[in-house]
This record gives structure tokens, C-alpha cells and sequence, in this order.
């Protein structure tokens, strides 16, 4: 058996350094470029890894850690698991990611506390599990014939099943994962990493076997490679021993989430995961000295906590950021280069470092009167149909705003000239509203490049990025803004364009505003305070911008919190916590607004079934959540809020016009299960990656359909 390399990554950003696979994918799905172009971008992409990675002096290399869409889709094709129905597809890959016309795509959903999305698998009784290696054993060529001896990376079977809710698949999945082992030491590969995170969350018992019969399997099989079981986003806890009761060689541990095992690991590798792969600050080398002399293994490796997926490629290419902040800050190939200085480090005997200690901050909220008082308040001023109909916020963010952005990067546009273009599609979208008949309007979002990046942008104690550029899903990115300081706002942010819209027409507009949740979950946090306080800080802001607002007349405004379920924590005894503080910050924001305003909430993810108490706690007067994907399920859990509710009619995440006869039927099944008093009609989320073709055709069907419904509730 060939020794772990002292220092490595559990993986790498793919994107591209200039999101060269964004465009190649988009170019390729649109028709403009053949697949051998695709494949020659993606291949270049991975020799510039490795080769990167090789020149910073990083000994272990990890490959298979590419993807053209997602890698737990990569998996699912791995084993087999390509449901029947897109086999006959042109391209059964994109065709689960994306789908196609007729043919919906498989379920995406976020990767743990992360802001990466994943496919989710669909493995049913019938799934026939046979084992494809062509992506890992031809990566593993490509590296060997660029000269990069490498360490193939594959979702683990514990997490690849639980992913897909199908654990008790194991017995079958394990025959392909043998095979794997097989063939990959056929190749003459010496490690593989199985990446199990899922066993940082609480496991039962018989989650628990699964973990020792997949390992212990996985290990009797013969002339295999060694085995490197990798964890991340937080401790092993119950897993730990678990695991290291079976025959893998090497374990990988976050010791930036989690703590050093008390457990003594003689026996094991330990790959340590001291290097930040969540956020974008140096790693202290005190601290991570300390965390690695505190592990009790046979052989210690350097590595990062996860992968370095999360962070964008390299601080060389900002070389607009303050020099203050930039000294603070590592990407992903600063921290290659401190994962390879504290591999070269000594240290042994270090001591550990005392841990921080938590403050609570103020929970203070609640000026706002009950909601029969507001809801009475608000229907005197409002006067809304029954049944209103609105969106969620943003209309399609055209090439041609995009490229107006990017023209006042460059010095090509004023100022001036964007903000009367900002203008110009502001009133597109509110002539769109009324003439489609919807009765709740909104600006559109125009101005901003991404719903969290925008507010970062004005507001102080952020710093934004250029090419800071990380994967969200597919070929779709977003820049995390930098939370480095004490978070203010200088000025109001969005009552202009508010203001102007409301100005266009005598329907309501509502006010549109991020939550502080989601402004801190989607961007780099400093470390230096308990995240609950820098949310709060945001709260302030939000709630300062909540109040302009109001003062210029908005009637209603909405706190959108998508991320509120994202940032839950993956053990359960620290989710109570969690919520607590998250609710309060939330109705802090929220609470200065007067009885007669009306506060919605929006919130997109499908699996908020663990979270409805909080959401109710939000006690916004109006809530919008995705539903037209998760079904009627969701609509009779929330029932017993007893306040406004807007399931989504449509999913806007495919091109797909839904009929109007479709979203009847779904209007019809709501106002069945929820008094119909507080229904409003809405689609699943923002319009922002739709086209006008599709939005309009898709409005006019909602519309139509709240119609006809509303026609027999008078009857
Ligand atoms: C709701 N979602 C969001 C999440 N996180 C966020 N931070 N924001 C979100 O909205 N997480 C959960 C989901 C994830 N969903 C999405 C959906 C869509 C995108 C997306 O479309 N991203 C865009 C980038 C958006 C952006 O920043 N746009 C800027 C810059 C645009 C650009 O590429 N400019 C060009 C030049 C202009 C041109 O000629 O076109 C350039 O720089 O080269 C802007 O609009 O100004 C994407 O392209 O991936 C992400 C997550
Ligand atoms: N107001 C935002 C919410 C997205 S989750 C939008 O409409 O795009
Ligand atoms: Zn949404």
C-alpha cells in the first residue's frame, strides 16, 4: 500500500477562471457549438487543474472531480440510475439535468448547508444499478498522459443513496462500487476518495450498519486501491467510530467546522481538513497547527475541509479589492498554497487553541399589531380582489441589461444612461403587468445583478468581486460578496426604483428586498463575530430600507428569505438555536413597518417541510413558497398559519408555458385545501431566467385561470 501524499484537496472549482464551462455548456445547449467543442473546453479545464495544482506544489491530485453538469448526477450515471424515460433522449446527461420539451427534468436540490445545487437521484424498487466507469477511469488516463499521477473522487454509496432516498438499495449499489475498485486498480490507481458528508448529519442505527456494511464490503475487496473515506461540513460524531471500525485506510475530517477526534486513530490516515473550503479568509496557521497536533492517527495529511468548489478560483484576479482586505483573503489557490505550507510545517506538539465563545445578541421585535388588526388594516387600504394575482419579484434579466452593466464596468455607459435604461425596462415590465391584469405589481428587478450581490453593493461592510465567480448549479454562477466589516447603510437602496414604478400605474407595487438570512447565507462572512450578530447587523439595514419605503409611500413590501432553510445546521441539536435567531432577525427587519403595510415573504425551496414553524414565525402577513413541484403535501401543512399564503401555481425553472387549464387545476386543489380569503396566485419563484415569450404566455394563463375560478366563487 502506497502512503496518502502529506497534502492534497478534497476538490476543485470547474467552472473555468473565466466561467469558460458556462459558456461553453450554454453554447453547446443553444445549438451554437457541437459536443467535441464542449469536450475540448472541459479537457483543457482539467489540465489547467492539475497542472495548477501540481505547479503549487500540492502532491495529492484528485480527479473525477470535474463535472459538465453536477456531481452526484455524474454518479447516478455511474451506477446506472438513469431513469427509463430519458434513455431514448439525444442526451440522457443534460436531459435529466435540464430536461427537454415533454420531458421534465430530474428534482435539483440544495448540497447540504451549501449554496451548491445537486440533482437529486431517483432510485425506485425498480432501479437496475451497472456500473459505467467510463468518467473516472478516463480521467484518471488524462491525468496519467499529462504526467499527474491522481486520486479519483466519487460520491460515497451511504450519501449517494441517502441522497436519494433509497438506502436500502445498498446491497445492489455495493456490486457496482466493488466493480469500480476493480477496474480502478486494474488502472493501477492507488487511492480513491469516496466523499460521504452525509455522515456528518445525525444517522440512526440502521443508518449506522449501512455505513460499516458498505465499508467493511468495500474493503474485503481484493488487489483494491486504498481507501480514502472523506467527510465535511461539520463532526463525524457517531459515524467516527464507526468508520474507523471498518478497513478503510484513510478518513477525512473537517477540523474547521468540527473538532479534532478525541478518538485515537492508530491505525488510520487521518486527511485533515484545516483549510476553509466554506469561506475566503487565510487560514491562521496557529490555529491550524494546533487542530492538526491535536489528531491522534498514524499518518496526518493536510488538506482542505471540503472542497474548494465553494470559493472562486484566485485573489489575482481582483485586483480592484482594498489591499487591506485583500491581505485578508484566500481562494482557491491561495489555500492550495497554505495547504501545502502547513504540509511542509512541523506540527507535532502544538497546542490547541481555546474555543471561542458565543455571545447572545439582542432579540427584540414586535411593534407590529396582531394580523386580524394588520389584515383589517390592510384590506381597507389595499382593496384586493379575491384571489390576487402577483409575482415574485424579478422579470427576465435580458442580455441587453446585462451588457448595459458590464458597458458601465467598462467606462462605455454613464451612469445616467443605465439608470434611464433601468427606467426604460421598468416600465416594460409594469405596462406588461397591466396588461396581462395582474392586480399586484412589481418593478421587475432590473437593476440588480443578482438579489444578494446588489444590496452587498450598497451597503458598507461589504466588498463585492469581479471574477469571483462560483458554481450555484449547471452553468449558472453567482459571486458571494465579501462580509468583512460592521454592516450599515449609507443611503436607501431600492425606494427609488420602487417609487418610480408606483409612479407608472395606479395598481400597487410592492416593494422588493432581500432578507438578512439569505444577504448573509449567500455571501462570505467574517469569522470574527457569531453569524447571528452579523445577521442581525443586516437586519438593521433591511429594516432601515423596510421603513424608507414605507415613508415613500410603498403599501407593500416583501422580505424575501429563500436561504432560511439552507442555513439550518445538519445536526438537530443545533437547529432549534438556530431558528430562534433566525425568525427574530427576520421579524426585526420586518417589524417597523406599520398595521396597514403589508409584509410578504417569499421562500423557493421544496423541502421547507422541516422549517414550517419558523416560516409561521416570520409572521409575515402574506407568504409565497414554492409548491407546484412538491405537490399538495405542502398545502396542508401550511394551512394552519392563518394568515395570506401564495403557494406557486407554476415552476418557473423550466421553459415549459404552463396551460391555463393546468394552473386551474392546481388553483382549484389550493382553494379545496386553504380558505380561500387567503390565497394569493403567484408562480414558484423569480421570473429572472425565463424569457418574455414565456413569461407573458405563462401570466396570461395564470391569470386566466384565477379568473375562472374566481367567475364560480361569486356564482
Ligand atoms: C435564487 N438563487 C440565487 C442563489 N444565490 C444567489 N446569490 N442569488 C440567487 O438568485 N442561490 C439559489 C438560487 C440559485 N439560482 C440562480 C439562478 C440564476 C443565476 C444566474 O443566472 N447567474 C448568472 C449571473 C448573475 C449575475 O451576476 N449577473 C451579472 C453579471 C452578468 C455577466 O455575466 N456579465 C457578462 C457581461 C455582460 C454580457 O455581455 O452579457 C460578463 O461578466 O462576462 C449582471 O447581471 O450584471 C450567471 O450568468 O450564471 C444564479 C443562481
Ligand atoms: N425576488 C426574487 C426572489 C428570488 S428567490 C426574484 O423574484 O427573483
Ligand atoms: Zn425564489
Amino acid at each position: 500500500m502506497s502512503s496518502f501524499p502529506k497534502s492534497t484537496v478534497l476538490g476543485y472549482p470547474r467552472i473555468g477562471p473565466r466561467r469558460e464551462l458556462k459558456r461553453a455548456l450554454e453554447s453547446y445547449w443553444g445549438g451554437r457549438s457541437p459536443r467535441v467543442e464542449l469536450d475540448r473546453v472541459g479537457a483543457e479545464l482539467r489540465a489547467l487543474t492539475w497542472r495548477r495544482l501540481a505547479e503549487l506544489g500540492l502532491e495529492g491530485l484528485p480527479s473525477n472531480t470535474f463535472s459538465l453538469y453536477d456531481q452526484v448526477l455524474d454518479t447516478a450515471v455511474l451506477l446506472g440510475a438513469v431513469p427509463a424515460r430519458y434513455r431514448d433522449a439525444e442526451d440522457p446527461y443534460f436531459a435529466m439535468a435540464r430536461g427537454t420539451e415533454g420531458l421534465a427534468p430530474l428534482r435539483m436540490t440544495k448540497w447540504f448547508d451549501t449554496n451548491y445545487h445537486y440533482i437529486v437521484p431517483e432510485i425506485g424498487p425498480d432501479t437496475v444499478f451497472k456500473l459505467d466507469a467510463s468518467k473516472p477511469l478516463g480521467e484518471v488516463r488524462e491525468a496519467r498522459g499529462l504526467g499527474h499521477e491522481t486520486r479519483p473522487v466519487v460520491v460515497g454509496p451511504v450519501t449517494f443513496l441517502l441522497l436519494g432516498s433509497a438506502l436500502d438499495r445498498l446491497g445492489d449499489v455495493l456490486g457496482c462500487y466493488e466493480e469500480l475498485l476493480t477496474a480502478l486498480a486494474a488502472e493501477g490507481v492507488a487511492w480513491v476518495q469516496f466523499d460521504e458528508p452525509a455522515l456528518v448529519g445525525d444517522r440512526t442505527p440502521e443508518e449506522l450498519a449501512a455505513v460499516r456494511t458498505a465499508y467493511e464490503r468495500l474493503g474485503a475487496v481484493s488487489g483494491r486501491p486504498s481507501l480514502f473515506v472523506a467527510s465535511y461540513f461539520g463532526d463525524l460524531g457517531e459515524s467516527l467510530p464507526v468508520l474507523a471500525g471498518t478497513p478503510v485506510e484513510a478518513i477525512g475530517i473537517d477540523l474547521v467546522r468540527g473538532s479534532a477526534p478525541v478518538a485515537d486513530l492508530t491505525g488510520k490516515t487521518v486527511v485533515a481538513g484545516v483549510v476553509s473550503g466554506r469561506d475566503v479568509w487565510r487560514t491562521s496557521p496557529g490555529r491550524a497547527l494546533a487542530a492538526l497536533g491535536a489528531v491522534r492517527a498514524s499518518r496526518v495529511v493536510v488538506s482542505t475541509s471540503c472542497s474548494l468548489l465553494h470559493v472562486p478560483y484566485t485573489i489575482d484576479d481582483e485586483p480592484s479589492l482594498e489591499p487591506a482586505l485583500r491581505g485578508r483573503l484566500a481562494f482557491a489557490e491561495e489555500k492550495v498554497a497554505e495547504v501545502v505550507a502547513l504540509a511542509g510545517a512541523d506540527f507535532r506538539g502544538s497546542v490547541p487553541a481555546g474555543p471561542s465563545v458565543a455571545l447572545p445578541g439582542p432579540v427584540t421585535f414586535d411593534e407590529r399589531g396582531p394580523y386580524e388588526v394588520r389584515a383589517a388594516a390592510q384590506a381597507a387600504h389595499l382593496r384586493l380582489p379575491a384571489l390576487p394575482t402577483t409575482t415574485i419579484g424579478s422579470f427576465p434579466q435580458t442580455g441587453e441589461l446585462r451588457a448595459a452593466r458590464a458597458a458601465v464596468a467598462s467606462g462605455a455607459l454613464s451612469q445616467t444612461g443605465y439608470e434611464r435604461r433601468v427606467e426604460e425596462e421598468i416600465e416594460r415590465v409594469i405596462r406588461v403587468q397591466e396588461r396581462l391584469g395582474l392586480d399586484v405589481l412589481v418593478h421587475g428587478e432590473p437593476e440588480r445583478n443578482d438579489m444578494v450581490q446588489y444590496f452587498a453593493e450598497h451597503l458598507d461592510g461589504f466588498a463585492v468581486t469581479r471574477n469571483g465567480w462560483v458554481q450555484s448549479y449547471g452553468s449558472r454562477c453567482t459571486r458571494p460578496p465579501i462580509l468583512h466589516g460592521d454592516v450599515s447603510r449609507p443611503e436607501p437602496i431600492t425606494v427609488r426604483w420602487a417609487t418610480y414604478a408606483q409612479s407608472l400605474t395606479d395598481k400597487p407595487v410592492k416593494g422588493m428586498l432581500t432578507g438578512p438570512v439569505t444577504i448573509v447565507a449567500w455571501s462570505f462572512v467574517r469569522d470574527d463575530l457569531p453569524l447571528r450578530d452579523v445577521v442581525f447587523q443586516v437586519a438593521a439595514a433591511v429594516r432601515e430600507e423596510v421603513r424608507d419605503l414605507e415613508s415613500a409611500g410603498v403599501s407593500i413590501i416583501q422580505v424575501d428569505e429563500p436561504a432560511l432553510r439552507e442555513l439550518l445546521p445538519l445536526r438537530r441539536a443545533a437547529q432549534a438555536d438556530y431558528l430562534e435567531w433566525a425568525v427574530a432577525a427576520y421579524r426585526r427587519a420586518t417589524s417597523g413597518a406599520a398595521d396597514r403595510t403589508q409584509i410578504h415573504t417569499h421562500l423557493c425551496y421544496s423541502d421547507a417541510d422541516q422549517i414550517l414553524a419558523a416560516i409561521d414565525g416570520l409572521d409575515a402577513d402574506v407568504t409565497t413558497i414554492e409548491s407546484a413541484r412538491s405537490g399538495a403535501r405542502i398545502l396542508s401543512e401550511v394551512s394552519s398559519f392563518g394568515r395570506g399564503l401564495g403557494p406557486g401555481v407554476y415552476d418557473i425553472h423550466s421553459p415549459r408555458v404552463p396551460g391555463a387549464a393546468e394552473v386551474e387545476g392546481l388553483l382549484r386543489r389550493t382553494v379545496g385545501v386553504l380558505p380561500v380569503e387567503r390565497v394569493w396566485v403567484n408562480p414558484d419563484c423569480g421570473l429572472k431566467t425565463r424569457t418574455y415569450e414565456e413569461v407573458e404566455a405563462s401570466l396570461a394563463n395564470v391569470v386566466e385561470a384565477t379568473r375562472r375560478v374566481r367567475a364560480e366563487l361569486q356564482a
